[in-house]
């Protein structure tokens, strides 16, 4: 007080300036901070696999008990169904969701504009869609008018427009099909199969919340480098005879990251680009990915009800869209589900099931965490449940490695991958049978006609 009264007045301004920088500089900062949790990837790469086993083996106190059941009944699990039961419907259901890519239907409008009029609040494309594989053939053919980086997310890949002006992303080939990848569950590269096997994977589990997704191969001399932005090109080289290129990502690290096309031919995948406007939520059970740390729900195993505590989340669609989707990761064997999105102008939107790449890493492995919103909220929806008990004993394998076989850039997954998800589709039964003893049927099986939409509070 004495020292601002002996100051001259324009000491005291300086000094209220100070202070108000210093106070604008903290919330800028706190604001930029939050915005980079939710925004900026996360440093997945720190792991290793002792720290991840450290997480498991706490964890596994957690779900010990449950893991003991499953552990019996694998042992009853036998994953021969050479002679299915006799009302099998495989072959109903194959031809239900198998695509002809050579379907020579012309639409009148666009296969752009086809697709983007299938897209509401609660899926990506209708159960019965005829012009499915014209859409998806001609996301494997149409010529590339624009090459660019996809900048966003940690994964190398390419941002193309098709002709038409249609947007796709671009995931390529790093593994070979019988590649099996170890260490942590999120551990690896993305795999591009893995993409297309979810996609059709979400289909025949009746979800359509994935983006239309299809094989291509790319000739990089000849439909990117002529169109590619400057960019893009700056980061080409050659290695051997092979076109490469490193691109720009979170892990690109220039040459020794860079991917390279067998001579001037590069596999992968393409996803196609949904326009909406989009809002990004972090997953309540998403890992810390920081070493030693544990994410709640992996110490706590009533997680569950502080998370139907928050107005999110108390039991309506989008719990049960989290629980959907753990089903699904659990079943493609996706442990990288760190955030989600939804479409910002619906309020009943659902969760998108967007990026599925670090999927079928490892077909001999069961990552039984994935499942936690399952088997911590012991709820289901009803049509998630009837959809999983009809494509149980090998009818899901069965179905999927018909469908994958028309893909332009087939086999897409090995036997052994195929059996995994046939034995992962056992455990999600056997682990929804143990909430209904526990908790009785009507609190585990929730009717889809019970749901209303919720107000969603913004978190
Ligand atoms: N098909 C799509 N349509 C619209 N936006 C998409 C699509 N695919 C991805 N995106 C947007 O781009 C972001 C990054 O894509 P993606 O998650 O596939 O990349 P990634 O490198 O695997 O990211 P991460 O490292 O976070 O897992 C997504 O969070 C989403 O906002
Ligand atoms: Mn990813």
């Amino acid at each position: 007080m004495f020292m601002t009264l002996s100051m001259p007045s324009h000491a005291i301004v300086i000094v209220i300036v100070i202070i108000v920088i210093i106070i604008v500089t903290f919330i800028l900062l706190s604001y930029i901070d939050n915005q980079q949790r939710l925004d900026t990837p996360l440093h997945k790469e720190k792991y290793n696999v002792a720290e991840s086993n450290a997480v498991k083996n706490n964890e596994q106190d957690v779900m010990q008990p449950i893991l003991n059941e499953l552990e019996k009944d694998n042992d009853n699990f036998n994953d021969n169904f050479d002679s299915i039961h006799p009302e099998d419907i495989s072959w109903e259901l194959i031809e239900k969701f198998k695509v002809d890519y050579d379907d020579h239907f012309q639409p009148i409008v666009s296969p752009w504009d086809v697709s983007k009029s299938w897209v509401n609040s609660r899926e990506i494309f209708p159960d019965v869609v005829p012009e499915l594989g014209m859409v998806l053939k001609s996301m494997a053919n149409e010529p590339v008018i624009y090459a660019d980086i996809a900048p966003r997310g940690t994964q190398l890949k390419l941002l193309l427009v098709l002709k038409g002006g249609q947007k796709v992303l671009f995931k390529p080939k790093w593994f070979e099909r019988d590649q099996v990848i170890e260490g942590p569950p999120y551990a690896g590269q993305d795999r591009h199969n893995g993409e297309i096997a979810a996609f059709h994977l979400s289909r025949i589990l009746g979800f359509r919340r994935t983006p239309l997704t299809v094989g291509r191969y790319l000739n990089l001399q000849t439909e990117v480098i002529p169109v590619a932005s400057s960019r893009l090109l700056d980061t080409f080289f050659y290695k051997d005879n092979d076109t490469c290129f490193y691109g720009k990502c979170y892990y690109c690290k220039g040459k020794e990251s860079g991917v390279c096309a067998q001579k001037t031919i590069l596999e992968g995948t393409i996803v196609l680009w949904i326009s909406h406007k989009m809002q990004l939520y972090r997953h309540p059970w998403g890992r810390t990915y920081i070493d030693n740390k544990q994410a709640k729900w992996e110490t706590d195993a009533k997680f569950c009800d502080k998370v139907l505590q928050t107005d999110m989340y108390k039991l309506g669609i989008r719990l049960l869209d989290i629980i959907d989707t753990s089903v699904f990761d659990y079943i493609i064997g996706n442990a990288d589900r760190h955030h989600y999105e939804t479409f910002h102008e619906f309020p009943d939107s659902m969760v998108i099931m967007l990026d599925n790449g670090k999927s079928f890493g490892n077909p001999y492995h069961d990552e039984y965490s994935i499942l936690a919103p399952l088997y911590q909220c012991c709820k289901i929806r009803q049509s998630t449940y009837d959809q999983l008990k009809m494509l149980k004993n090998g009818i899901l394998s069965k179905v999927l490695e018909a469908v994958l076989l028309f893909d332009p850039i087939s086999p897409i997954l090995n036997k052994f991958h195929l059996r995994s998800i046939d034995r992962r589709l056992h455990q999600l039964l056997t682990t929804i049978d143990n909430c209904v003893k526990e908790q009785g049927m009507p609190n585990v099986i929730i009717s889809d006609e019970k749901l209303i939409p919720e107000k969603h509070v913004e978190t």
